[in-house]
C-alpha cells in the first residue's frame, strides 16, 4: 500500500458502511508523555506499543536535541530512549518546534531536575478553546521555579533543587496533573495535588514513574501524593491502547451502518463511552484482543450526552459521535463542559444536511464554567438526516476525523481539507480507511 500522508485533500465517496478489523496502538494522550518521563531516569527506558504519529515525532525531536537518544527496538513499536547525556539544546532549534503539540510544557520538570533551566516555545494541540497554561505556571512557581515569559517562549529556572508543595487545582486539568507528577517526582519531600485529573493516560503515566521508582499515591477523592526521591531509574512499559482512537472507529460504525472490529480496544478505559454507545442503540461485543463495534440495523436513539473529567464522558469522543448521533430519531442534547468552544465543527455538518442548533445556556444536567460567559458549548441535534458530501475544511483534531466520518455516512462525494493534521493523532488512517472498505482517493495517487 502506498500513501503519501503529506497530500492534504482527500475525496471521499459516501455511502459504504466500514466493514473490517483495524487495530489501535498505544495512546496519543500517553506516549509522548512516557516519553518525557525518560528524561528524568538515569537509565534508558523501553517504551512499547508506540503509535507513528506527528505527537510522537515532535517529542522524540525535542528529547534528542536534548542530549537524549531515542532509536528503535526489536519489536515493531519499540522506543529506547537513553537519557545519560541531557544537555541544553539551542533555543532557536527548540523553537522550530513552536505550535507543533501541547506535549513542550510538560518538559518543564524533567529539565529543571536536569539542567536547572528549560526554554518552552509556543504550544500548539487544537484550537478548541482558550486552553491556557496558568495553572502549570502557577504550580512551578510553587515548586520553586522561575519563569520569565519573552517574545519566543517561556524560560524557566530553578535555582536550587525543587520542594514538594502542597497544591489544589482551581479544576482537574490532565496537562497541569501530569506536570506536577513529572515534577514531584524528583522534588525534595512531600506533594499533595487535590482536586487531580484521574484519566487513565495518567495513571498509566504514574505506573511508568512508579517503575522509574517514583513513590505516588492516589486516594480516591481525586488527590494524589507524591513523596519525591533523590534519583529514578528507567523503565520497560507498553502503553495503555488509545481509548480515543477507539471510540472514534466505534462512532464511524454506527454512523456508516457499518461493523468494525478493534483490535486493542479495551474495556475498562472505555466504559463510560461503551454505556453511552449502547443507549445511542450501537452493538459491542468485548473480548480478550479488542471491541467489536457495529451498527444493529435497528433506529438509533436520541440522548442527552455532557462531556466531563474521567470517569465522565471524555471530550474528545464527543465530536465523533455527534456525527452518528445526526443520525438517531429526536432531539440529542450535547453539553461540553470541558472546552468552551468544541461545537464550532457542527456547522459544516449542517452544510452536508444536518440539523444541529447551538446555544450559549447550559442544556443538560448541570451548570458549567462556560454557563454565564457567551460560549456556545450545549448543542440540539435533531435527526435523522440525510447527510449529502461537500467541501470541509478541517477544523482539528477530532473535528477532523469526525468530518471523515460524516463524509463517508453522506451520499456523493466530499473534498476534505487539511487531511495531514489528522496524522497528529491517528497512526496510518488513511490505510486504515482503505483496510475497511472505504472509498477514498488521494488526487493524483495510487491509495491501494
Ligand atoms: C495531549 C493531551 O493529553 N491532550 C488532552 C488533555 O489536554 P490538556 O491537558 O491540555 O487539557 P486540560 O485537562 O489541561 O484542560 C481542561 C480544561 O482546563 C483548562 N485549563 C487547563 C490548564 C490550565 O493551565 N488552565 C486552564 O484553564 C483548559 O482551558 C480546559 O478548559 O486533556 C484534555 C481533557 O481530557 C483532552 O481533551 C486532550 O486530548
Ligand atoms: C484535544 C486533543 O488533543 P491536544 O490536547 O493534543 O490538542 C485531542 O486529542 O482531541
Amino acid at each position: 500500500m502506498t500513501v503519501n500522508g503529506s497530500d492534504d485533500v482527500l475525496l471521499v465517496h459516501g455511502g459504504t458502511p466500514l466493514e473490517g478489523e483495524i487495530r489501535v496502538r498505544g495512546a496519543k494522550n500517553l506516549v509522548p508523555k512516557a516519553m518525557v518521563a525518560a528524561l528524568l531516569g538515569s537509565a534508558p527506558s523501553r517504551l512499547r506499543n508506540v503509535p507513528d504519529i506527528r505527537d510522537v515525532r515532535v517529542v522524540r525531536g525535542l528529547l534528542q536535541l536534548h542530549g537524549v537518544t531515542v532509536r528503535p527496538g526489536e519489536e515493531p513499536g519499540e522506543l529506547i530512549l537513553d537519557p545519560s547525556h541531557v544537555e541544553s539544546a539551542n533555543v532557536a532549534d527548540i523553537d522550530a518546534h513552536a505550535g507543533s503539540s501541547r506535549i513542550p510544557i510538560l518538559f518543564c520538570g524533567p529539565l529543571l531536575h536536569r539542567l536547572g533551566h528549560a526554554f518552552i516555545p509556543g504550544l500548539g494541540g487544537c484550537d478548541i478553546g482558550g486552553r491556557p497554561i496558568d495553572f502549570h505556571f502557577e504550580v512551578l512557581r510553587q515548586f520553586g521555579a522561575r519563569i520569565e515569559k519573552r517574545a519566543d517562549g517561556q524560560y524557566l529556572e530553578a535555582p536550587q533543587r525543587l520542594r514538594g508543595t502542597k497544591i489544589q487545582l482551581p479544576y482537574p486539568s490532565v496537562g497541569a496533573t501530569e506536570q506536577v507528577l513529572l515534577t514531584a517526582v524528583l522534588a525534595e519531600g512531600v506533594t499533595e495535588l487535590s482536586n487531580a485529573a484521574v484519566e487513565p493516560e495518567i495513571e498509566d503515566l504514574i505506573c511508568v514513574l512508579q517503575k522509574m521508582g517514583a513513590i505516588i499515591a492516589m486516594d480516591t477523592d481525586r488527590t494524589i501524593r507524591i513523596t519525591g526521591v533523590d534519583s529514578l531509574g528507567g523503565y520497560t512499559h507498553a502503553a495503555l491502547p488509545d481509548r480515543l482512537e477507539a471510540a472514534s472507529w466505534a462512532s464511524a460504525a454506527l454512523a456508516t451502518e457499518g461493523n468494525i472490529y478493534v483490535r486493542g480496544a479495551q474495556q475498562r478505559s472505555m466504559m463510560t463511552f461503551l454505556n453511552t454507545y449502547r443507549k445511542v442503540g450501537g452493538a459491542f461485543e468485548i473480548d480478550d484482543e479488542g471491541i467489536r463495534f457495529w451498527h444493529p440495523g435497528s433506529q438509533l436513539k436520541s440522548i442527552a450526552l455532557e462531556t466531563d473529567v474521567h470517569p465522565g464522558f471524555q471530550t474528545d469522543w464527543q465530536q465523533p459521535l455527534v456525527v452518528a448521533l445526526t443520525q438517531a430519531t429526536g432531539l440529542s442534547i450535547i453539553h461540553e463542559t470541558v472546552y468552551e468552544s468544541r461545537l464550532g465543527f457542527t456547522s459544516a455538518l449542517n452544510q452536508m444536511g444536518a440539523h444541529i442548533q447551538l446555544y450559549r445556556e447550559c442544556l443538560g444536567g448541570s451548570v458549567c464554567r462556560f454557563g454565564q460567559r457567551n460560549f456556545l458549548h450545549s448543542a440540539v441535534v435533531s435527526g435523522p438526516t440525510k447527510l449529502q458530501g461537500a467541501d470541509l475544511v478541517i477544523p482539528d483534531l477530532r473535528g477532523g476525523f469526525s468530518y471523515l466520518i460524516a463524509a463517508l455516512a453522506a451520499q456523493g462525494t466530499s473534498r476534505v481539507h487539511g487531511i495531514d493534521l489528522i496524522n497528529r493523532g491517528y497512526e496510518n488512517f488513511m490505510e486504515k480507511l482503505v483496510e475497511l472498505g472505504a472509498k477514498v482517493e488521494l488526487p493524483g495517487k495510487a491509495l491501494g
